[in-house]
């Protein structure tokens, strides 16, 4: 397993508890985990699909040091899996574990695709080079305007999904 991001634990990432927010290190893991999967598919378009059940195994406390470690256990078709370990930068402790992570290769129709993967890079070598404009976002279809404009305070759009 390889640690790649690091993290200091600052007096806005605690909780109530005073201690590490576990919403503020899944936010921090599912951003590694997908920069992870783009890296080892070759594709900027890659989803979270799975998580499963999430071990909060000890604390991290302000000012600690923290690192973030993954490894795919398993290149599917379209898909990778990986698992996870959080822990203490100095003292090694364990502070979050994660069996299976999937995220899920997209085409550019938005569809799950195959990746043609079967083993993990440890090179640069998949990294996506950007041929074509950024991904754009779902096409607004229709915009309907309010009924009396004096009180509206926004558009209301219709979103197709
Ligand atoms: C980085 C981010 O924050 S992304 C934002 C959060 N994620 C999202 O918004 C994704 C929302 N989900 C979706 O759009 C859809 O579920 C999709 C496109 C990802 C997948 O659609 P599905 O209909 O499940 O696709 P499909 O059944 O073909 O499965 C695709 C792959 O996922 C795997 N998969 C599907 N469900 C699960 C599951 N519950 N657990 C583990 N793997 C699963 C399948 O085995 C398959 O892998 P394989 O091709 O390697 O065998």
């Amino acid at each position: 397993m390889n640690f790649y991001s690091r993290k200091w634990v600052r007096p806005e990432d605690l909780n109530a508890n005073g201690t590490l927010f576990g919403g503020s290190l899944l936010k921090w893991i599912d951003e590694e985990a997908a920069i992870y999967a783009i890296v080892q598919l070759g594709n900027e378009r890659c989803v979270t699909k799975f998580y499963s059940e999430i071990n909060f195994v000890s604390s991290a406390w302000q000012g600690d040091l923290i690192e973030m470690g993954l490894v795919a256990t398993h290149f599917g078709r379209t898909s990778l899996t990986m698992s996870c370990m959080v822990r203490n930068m100095i003292t090694r402790k364990t502070i979050l574990t994660i069996d299976k992570i999937v995220f899920v290769n997209l085409g550019p129709d938005g569809k799950p695709a195959p990746h043609g993967y079967t083993e993990i890079t440890y090179l640069r070598d998949r990294i996506p080079k950007r041929t074509t404009a950024p991904i754009p976002r779902q096409p607004i279809t229709e915009v309907i305007p309010v009924q009396r404009p004096e009180e509206a305070t926004s558009i209301d759009i219709v979103d197709p999904r």
